[in-house]
């Protein structure tokens, strides 16, 4: 079976040479977003208690639907009054039913910083997410190269986004030079399978380095194991389908 992340980068490669010809870099850096300041998601992390960066997610090549009629601008002004240190968007519309507007409304309606979560693959993608209001991408040490990884987290700094380096094994953290990562996050889930295994990540936390905030990402699914992630020496987590699960249960509620 071809593994999905190499089936995402793929699409993703295909996309960015469409996009390139419809809207260039210069229509991008003409957005009035491009050059407001950078809302710093490292230094809300690092100041708030539990570091919890809730993200938008309407379905996942996983889970398919978990909360496919979700409106992002409820979402995000909920996410910012329980609390979150930041938000994640994700802005894959063929995986994950997501998008680069649903980033900007977020943006619009609320006060946290934002998290362009997509699968980064190419110096346009930077531009892009500085237009639309992010403040932080992602990249995804399993989806490239490292001389890739180093051309994309320098253009990312060089346009004020700040960069969360994901890493599913511990080897993995010396495909980027620390100087270019705000924020390690520890991948829970095996992009080739989807399990998920959080012990595994809580494993991980000795290998890495002291000086940068942990996030730890992916299945978490109760409060009691935020806690513990905490505890135990996170800085952070990302949570998606448990509070995108929760929003939907409380939406029935109200439509009752
Ligand atoms: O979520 C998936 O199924 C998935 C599959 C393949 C590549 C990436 C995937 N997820 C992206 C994410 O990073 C997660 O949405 C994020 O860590 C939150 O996970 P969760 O709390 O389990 O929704």
């Amino acid at each position: 079976m071809k593994r999905i992340l190499e089936e995402i980068i793929t699409y993703q490669q295909l996309l960015v040479s469409l996009k390139k010809e419809t809207m260039p870099v210069e229509v991008l850096k003409s957005f009035p977003g491009f050059s407001n300041p950078t809302r710093s998601l490292k230094q809300s992390v690092a100041s708030s208690e539990q570091g919890i960066i809730a993200e938008f997610k309407r379905r996942s090549p996983s889970k398919e639907a978990i909360n496919l009629k979700a409106d992002v601008m409820e979402i995000a002004q909920s996410y910012e009054q329980m609390g979150a240190a930041g938000m994640s968007v994700l802005t894959n519309q063929r995986y994950f039913g997501g998008s680069l507007e649903d980033l900007q409304l977020a943006k619009s309606v609320c006060n946290l910083p934002i998290l362009r979560k997509d699968f980064m693959v190419d110096p346009y993608q930077m531009y892009e997410a500085k237009a639309y209001g992010a403040d932080a991408i992602l990249l995804i040490a399993n989806a490239l190269p490292s001389e890739k990884l180093e051309e994309l987290a320098v253009l990312a700094q060089e346009l004020g986004l700040e960069i969360l380096f994901e890493i599913h094994e511990a080897e993995e953290i010396e495909k980027l030079a620390s100087k270019h990562i705000d924020l390690i996050g520890v991948n829970n889930r095996n992009l080739s399978t989807f399990e998920v295994d959080i012990q595994q990540g809580l494993d991980m936390l000795p290998h890495l380095p002291s000086e940068l905030l942990k996030i730890s990402e992916s299945g978490i699914q109760d409060t009691e194991t935020i806690g513990k992630l905490i505890e135990q020496g996170f800085n952070g987590v990302l949570v998606g389908e448990f509070f995108m699960k929760q929003k939907a249960a409380e939406q029935n509620t109200n439509n009752r």
